[in-house]
């Protein structure tokens, strides 16, 4: 396990210094160390010379802020601090104190500052516990409009730690330095916009006191490229066969929604597995193949309004004959039996999209506690609440658990920071996406990838929901690669399973 899959809520973070500080560390030589690391960070950005206000908040997020104005102030950085509080924690008044005499410029009101070049943002760290009002929101509010780039010392002060929620109104800045390990609220969708590029400074924290405090393995965790490539099928066994590298029945597609199953279908093919087989509505079987030639094409007997009416495997084959089925990208709301009958196999699932939606109406928790294998679920918010009508969704991750927990099902809530949590309520959270890849059709891509790579581990010894992982990781960072190379404008569903392979390339 490395610090950078390790993710942890306020109240675990302070248990864990409490550790270290039992253990002898002195709270003054850990910010000494902190905030030398951030000035280090601070030196190699800025240019030197340049102006830089420190905004010192009363607690010890302002602490590593002063030290912070400390050394650039001898780096031969024009500083100036805003210090507003009347009280401030020991060790922060005794860095205010120094500062002062040093002859830092020190203001109390926000109508008295300079201008300057960059913004350091010490406000509050994972020590604000209640909303933000009064003349400090303001000034928040004020800085907010200057339009110079802020850094956020361990989190843009305002935002709630573990949630990310905003307490009555937040920093937003251009980059956050968080301390020692992520802090949840980093991680949770409605903290993005104040965040900016986010790193983490490592402060040495004993594995030990991490362990002790989170578990080992610990249960909420970031997804890191090591733990994706850990579930990866590489290298192939080499006296593999195509039956022995998964079979993958995918059920999809409508003449409605034709081009969900080719998608579908090309982010499975990425996945490298051994055999593909593809049931659509007999109308579209031409055009399935036309795309993928070296699929199996199923073709099935279609409603009035082209959809799937009911499967018809061919010869003799049973369902069980499938390492996984992967149901659901544009199958439209009429193929409700073929939706019931995958349910009612043993056969290890996943439902996308339509099925969903079709699930949702069967009835999410009675359908599903009836299923004796594994269940991938992969709703968007919008599915998520008409599968899940009843659960509160302020926390993602705990409503992402909270629905694992209910089904028995390992659940892929999707999203700028899609978050994967198994019955048992261990969480994945995928830390890096782009916006590119809000386009319809990038989500089919995502069911049919999943489904290639979970066929072709089935039946090794893994966690389904670290392959789950690995499969949102994998189209994310082909999201992010494409856009690299063709603006966030230029990723496509299509393009995007261009891009897949070339995340493998690029390892
Ligand atoms: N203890 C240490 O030596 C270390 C501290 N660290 C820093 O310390 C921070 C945590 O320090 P603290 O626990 O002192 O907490 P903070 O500095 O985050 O803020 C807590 C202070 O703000 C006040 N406060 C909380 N909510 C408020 C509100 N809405 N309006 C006005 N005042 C409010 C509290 O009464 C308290 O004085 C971390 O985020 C990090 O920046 C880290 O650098 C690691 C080492
Ligand atoms: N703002 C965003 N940032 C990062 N990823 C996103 C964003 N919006 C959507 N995505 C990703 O794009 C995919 C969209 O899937 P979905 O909503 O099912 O689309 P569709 O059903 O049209 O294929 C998901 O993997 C989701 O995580
Ligand atoms: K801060």
């Amino acid at each position: 396990m490395t610090k950078e899959q390790v993710i942890v809520t306020a109240a675990q973070m302070r248990d864990i210094e409490g550790r270290i500080f039992a253990a002898g560390m002195p709270v003054a030589a850990l910010m000494e160390k902190v905030a030398r690391l951030i000035s280090d960070r601070l030196q190699a950005i800025i240019p030197q010379g340049q102006r830089v206000g420190i905004l010192v908040g009363p607690g010890h997020n302002g602490g590593d802020a002063l030290v912070v104005a400390r050394e650039l102030h001898f780096r031969g950085y024009q500083v100036w601090i805003y210090q507003p509080f009347s009280k401030l924690k020991e060790l922060t008044s005794q860095h205010f104190q120094y500062a002062q005499s040093l002859g830092i410029p020190v203001y109390q009101e926000i109508e008295e500052l300079p201008s300057c070049d960059f913004l350091v943002d010490g406000l509050f760290g994972f020590g604000l516990e209640r909303e933000i009002t009064d003349s400090i929101a303001l000034a928040i509010n004020h800085f907010n409009e200057w339009n110079q780039p802020i850094f956020s010392i361990d989190l843009p002060s305002g935002l709630h730690t573990d949630t990310g929620a905003v307490l009555g109104t937040a920093i937003r800045a251009n980059h956050t330095f968080c301390l020692g390990l992520w802090k949840q609220g980093l991680l949770q969708e409605q903290a993005l916009e104040y965040i900016g590029k986010a790193e983490l400074i490592d402060f040495d924290i004993p594995l030990a006191d991490i362990h002790d405090v989170l578990g080992n393995p610990p249960k909420i965790n970031r997804i890191t490229k090591t733990t994706a490539l850990a579930t990866l099928p590489l290298p192939r066994s080499p006296v593999t066969h195509k039956y022995k590298s998964g079979h993958l029945l995918l059920i999809c597609g409508s003449r409605r929604y034709a081009g969900g199953a080719i998608l579908t279908g090309l982010g499975a093919r990425a996945s490298g597995v051994g055999m593909l087989s593809i049931a659509v509505p007999e109308s579209i079987k031409p055009l399935l193949v036309s795309h993928l030639p070296e699929a199996l094409i199923i073709d099935c007997p279609e409603t009035e309004t082209g959809a799937i009416s009911h499967l018809q495997l061919p010869g003799k084959t049973p369902l069980s004959s499938f390492t996984v089925i992967a149901c659901g990208p544009g199958l439209t709301k009429d193929a409700t039996p073929i939706v019931e009958q995958v349910i009612n196999s043993e056969v290890p699932l996943i439902l996308d999209a339509d099925a969903l939606n079709i699930l949702a109406q069967l009835g999410t928790i009675s359908t599903l506690q009836k299923r004796k294998t594994t269940t991938v679920l992969t709703p968007h918010t919008g599915e998520f609440h008409r599968l899940f009508p009843d659960i509160d969704f302020k926390d993602r991750v705990k409503a992402v658990q909270t629905a694992a927990s209910q089904t028995g099902a390992v659940v892929l809530l999707k999203g700028a920071r899609t978050a994967i949590s198994n019955p048992q309520g261990v969480v994945w959270i995928n830390p890096e996406s782009t916006p590119a890849l809000a386009r319809g059709g990038s989500g089919d891509v995502l069911s049919g990838l999943m489904g290639g790579l979970l066929a072709q581990v089935a039946n090794k010894q893994v966690n389904i929901e670290d392959v789950v992982a690995t499969a949102a990781w994998w189209h994310s960072q082909a999201g992010i690669l494409a856009a690299e190379e063709r603006t966030e404008l230029g990723v496509d569903a299509f393009t995007l399973t261009q891009y897949l392979m070339k995340v493998v390339i690029a390892i």
